[in-house]
């Protein structure tokens, strides 16, 4: 089956991003992509609550979610809309983080709320509290699929190791990463993550980014690592795809995950041991 990654620098505009949007997921399809995942906030990249207040809208009446809706259904594709930044029904006025996959009849099959927030400073300038903004899910998501089960989770999430075995024990064989991930902590660490995520579960890691300088408008722009990122069971990154925005397309042989497992099956061992 072949898979495309859509990697995007949005801006806090929504409207504005939609078109480009549309147009990478267009072309992931038109080159043969069934299955087509877009990064973490694809509707809105920003880091101005009151400008989120303004321009973010409730599930029911995204304007996003409407379009890549019909999207799917028009090219007949399976899409992941990595996440949308929306607002909610939280009493504190926070917003939500999340991720849709969407068939190909339009209709939303699963959502998830990002459970792990990114309160960080990963250096003496540069801070997040995503906390903040956002009210975190609860509730981890196993979504079914005519291709494979799969385990939905957001950019931070990455960090926690046991959410994704969880997911691959319950039956994933494809974990959604979709992130807007940092350029200090992305150089980093970025790579590494996925790459043990997949080699620990056995499963495909597909991670659309966000990346490069993101247009604000209060001028506190944002910038993301991108290097958008499919990883195969056993390892191997399948697609890296730099820093340029764009469709990127790659094969993946689903029977690849029983041929991981078969071969180290440390999925399926539960050690025993006592301690801390
Ligand atoms: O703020 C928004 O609008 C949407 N949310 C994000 O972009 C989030 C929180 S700032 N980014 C991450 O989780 C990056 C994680 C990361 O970089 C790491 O784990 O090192």
């Amino acid at each position: 089956m072949r898979v495309g990654l859509v990697q995007l620098t949005a801006s806090d505009d929504p409207e504005a991003n939609l078109p480009e949007t549309l147009g990478h997921v267009a072309e992931a399809a038109r080159q043969g992509a069934g299955f087509v995942l877009t990064p973490e906030v694809t509707n809105c990249v920003s880091t101005d609550r009151a400008r989120q207040r303004d321009v973010l809208r409730p599930e029911a009446e995204d304007p996003t979610l409407a379009a890549l809706r019909q999207a799917a259904r028009a090219h007949g594709i399976w899409l992941l809309i990595g996440s949308l930044a929306l607002r909610s029904a939280d009493p504190q006025g926070r917003f939500a983080n999340r991720s849709f996959l969407v068939a190909p009849d339009g209709s939303v099959a699963a959502r998830y709320d990002k459970i792990h927030m990114f309160d960080v400073a990963v250096d003496a300038t540069e801070t997040y509290r995503e906390s903040a903004g956002y009210r975190p899910g609860e509730c981890a998501t196993l979504a079914q699929t005519p291709f494979a089960p799969i385990g939905m989770t957001i950019c931070y999430d990455i960090r926690f190791p046991a959410l994704y075995r969880r997911l691959a024990q319950a039956g994933a064989q494809i974990l959604t990463v979709p992130s807007a991930f940092s350029p200090v902590t992305g150089a980093a660490h970025w790579e590494v993550l996925l790459r043990a995520r997949a080699i620990e579960t056995g499963c495909f890691v597909l991670a659309p980014a966000q990346t490069g300088s993101h247009p604000a408008a209060e001028g506190r722009a944002r910038r993301t690592w991108g290097h958008s990122m499919a990883v195969a069971p056993w390892g191997e990154v399948l697609l890296d795809a730099g820093v340029e925005p764009g469709a990127y397309v790659c094969e993946v042989d689903l029977e690849a995950v029983a041929a991981a497992r078969g071969r180290v099956p440390s999925l399926a061992n539960e050690p025993r041991w006592e301690g801390p």
